[in-house]
């Protein structure tokens, strides 16, 4: 057991379970030039554990590792689990991740069971991904969806539906040997294989699995032997009709430096865009997120998180272990009020990152016009479209009211507003183009 686990029980034994859980074990430790750090979620617990528990920490670090600099930053490590037991693996050090799973054991350490389709929350967004990865949990191998390869922006969920399959597989099959591995993992796998001279048993341990899940193949980019390898293992893999399950922050294709015959293979299975939530689904998320918490959250707050945080479902879950924590420590009821002074900063950040002149820019050039075409009174369709997305996105994405959002758009009537509105969001119901640019826009705007 490495220090920080020693210290944390200790701390266990010391402090009540719930200060432990709120503030200590979100905590993650990695070592640094010979220093301890202690990466937080956010500056709030950074505060809290310095005023609280720095000093005991401190005491109780230099019992279990020696003299050592502890030091404590915002930031986190790698979420994921560290490479499963490649021949050449090293033993999990002091900064692997909370999930590690044993060593010697690769294929039950290294996939969650935390991450399941019950608890995916299901929308437009996300639909035909959950399906695709629950149809290659059902029926792994089949060549309709091998590979899968889900792709889009960061924080939407592509590692829970990934590992969501893995489990899925393992529940129905038991003995199933699904290896979950983030791309960096393999390639220092593959290093250190390299190293000691050890591909053959590198190689081998994939030719056991039922189904390899390979997480953020952008990774690859660039690393010529690294992709040479992962190409050799895939055909392999495919050949013997064995499931791969592979993410990706955007369509292979545009990922520069990702050999064209790796390009091409990725292409034989199905590939599926995920997309960021609509409002719906990420109050729901909120909701079933307080839920396995434990956290009573009302509706309207889950509205409030839901209406400002837009872009990403890691930053939305934040929030909300910011706004759970603060009650718990405070032992104060959650309410609108209370949500909007604890995120008062993180909500106000949001909503700077949007600004009408920044929307009607956003839009213009996505849609290859000029801002002023955007506000003139001309009502060709080529215009008239791109204005009423424009006029809901800044609905949708601003606090402005409908009269205000009228006059950024050179002194429109308020009505106008609302018919546009009302008009993108009908037609985006049945039109795919208009809802891919509305999704690639918001998208745009969040990041
Ligand atoms: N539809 C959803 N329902 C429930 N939880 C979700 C949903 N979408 C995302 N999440 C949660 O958001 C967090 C981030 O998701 P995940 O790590 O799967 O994102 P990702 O797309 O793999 O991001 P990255 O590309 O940065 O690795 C996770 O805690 C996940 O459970």
């Amino acid at each position: 057991m490495d220090a920080w686990s020693r210290c944390l029980e200790r701390l266990e034994a010391e402090l009540p379970v719930e200060d432990v859980h709120t503030w200590l074990r979100p905590l993650q430790a990695s070592p640094r030039d010979g220093a301890l750090v202690l990466y937080a979620p956010n500056a709030f617990v950074v505060e809290h554990v310095r005023e609280r528990y720095f000093d005991r920490i401190g005491e109780l670090v230099a019992h279990f590792a020696g003299p050592c600099t502890v030091s404590l930053e915002v930031g986190s490590l790698p979420r994921r689990p560290a490479a499963p037991a490649a021949p050449a693996a090293s033993a999990p050090s002091a900064g692997a991740p909370q999930r590690q799973g044993a060593a010697s054991e690769p294929f039950d350490g290294n996939l969650d069971s935390h991450y399941t389709f019950d608890n995916f929350v299901e929308g437009r967004s996300n639909q035909l991904g959950r399906a695709a990865a629950m149809q290659a949990a059902l029926k792994p191998g089949d060549r309709g969806h091998n590979p899968l390869l889900l792709y889009g922006g960061t924080g939407l969920g592509k590692t829970h539906l990934m590992f969501a399959a893995g489990n899925l597989m393992r529940s129905n099959v038991p003995g199933t040997r699904v290896m979950y591995l983030r791309s960096d993992q393999f390639f220092s796998a593959m290093m250190r294989a390299l190293q000691e001279k050890n591909m053959d048993a590198f190689k081998r341990q994939f030719q056991r699995v039922d189904a390899l899940l390979i997480d953020d193949i952008q990774f690859f980019a660039g690393k010529d032997r690294t992709q040479e390898e992962f190409f050799h293992t895939f055909n392999a893999l495919f050949d013997s009709r064995q499931q791969i399950i592979l993410t990706c922050d955007r369509y292979p294709r545009e990922v520069e430096g990702l050999e064209p015959r790796l390009k091409s293979r990725l292409a034989w299975g199905l590939s599926v865009a995920i997309e960021p939530p609509d409002f719906e689904t990420r109050a729901q998320i909120v909701l079933s997120k307080a839920a396995e918490r434990g956290a009573r959250i009302p509706e309207e707050v889950a509205f409030l998180l839901a209406k400002k945080m837009r872009s990403n479902v890691r930053d939305l879950e934040g929030a909300l272990n910011t706004l759970t924590a603060r009650a718990n420590f405070t032992g104060k009821t959650i309410t609108t009020d209370f949500a909007q002074e604890t995120l008062r900063d993180l909500l106000r950040a949001q909503q700077h990152a949007v600004s009408i002149t920044n929307i009607q820019k956003t839009v213009a050039d996505y849609y290859g016009l000029q801002v002023k075409d955007l506000l003139s009174k001309r009502r060709t369709r080529s215009l008239a479209r791109p204005r009423q997305v424009a006029m809901a996105l800044t609905k949708e994405l601003t606090e402005h009211s409908l009269p205000e959002i009228g006059d950024a758009f050179a002194g429109r009537d308020h009505t106008t507003v609302l018919h546009a509105c009302r008009q993108i969001r009908k037609l985006s119901e049945t039109d795919g183009k208009l809802r891919e640019d509305w999704d690639k826009l918001i998208r745009k705007l969040s990041e």
